[in-house]
């Protein structure tokens, strides 16, 4: 089979597929997470290299929006945490700047994206991960990312109206998925 042909028939079941996850919501090639760039992230000047790592591995950008979190926001998005210690600490410092909110889009996405920020603690983190590149303390960590599929549903909603998110085919669909 020629490339064309295999290009074609890549396209093919990539709709089957697509149309197959449509049915049952975010799952599949539909799956989506909410990454934040934490205001250390962008103080830093490590927006372009946090969005280049996620548009190289494959994933489509679905929504993005540079925004000055409010602390009831911070307090619900973090609401799990509210009887830690450090939760104050962790309000004070999300609310301290701009975060660059976003949604990322692909197969298996919100695993991924985990593995591709590395461990909650910087200095467990393994090089080549994000947080084991670019950062040291864990109040200090530079990014977030959902940590399963309901809690990335939840996150989206909560900071993004449905109309900021775009619906949109990557080019090279046939070429990331076979
Ligand atoms: N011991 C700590 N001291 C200070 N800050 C902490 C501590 N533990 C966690 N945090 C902060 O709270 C955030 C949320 O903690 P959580 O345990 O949910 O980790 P996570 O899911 O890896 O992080 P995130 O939700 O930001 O992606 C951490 O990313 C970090 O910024």
């Amino acid at each position: 089979m020629g490339p064309r042909k295999r290009s074609q028939r890549g396209l093919q079941d990539l709709v089957v597929k697509q149309a197959r996850t449509e049915q049952s919501g975010w799952t599949g090639v539909n799956e989506r997470t909410f990454i934040a760039v934490k205001p250390d992230g962008v103080q830093r000047r490590l927006v372009g290299q946090i969005v280049r790592r996620f548009e190289k591995k494959g994933f489509k950008l679905v929504g993005l929006k540079l925004v000055q979190a409010s602390e009831d926001l911070l307090r619900e998005h973090y609401w799990d945490l509210r009887s830690k210690p450090f939760f104050s600490g962790l309000i004070t410092y999300m609310s301290s700047g701009p975060v660059v909110a976003m949604v990322w889009q692909g197969l298996d996405v919100v695993k991924t994206a985990r593995k591709m920020l590395g461990e909650t603690n910087p200095a467990d983190s393994l090089p080549g991960t994000i947080r084991g590149d670019y950062c040291v303390e864990v109040g200090r960590n530079v990014i977030h990312g959902s940590d399963s599929v309901s809690s990335a549903q939840k996150e989206i909603s909560l900071w993004f109206p449905q109309n900021e998110l775009q619906c949109w085919e990557h080019s090279c669909n046939s070429w990331i998925y076979n």
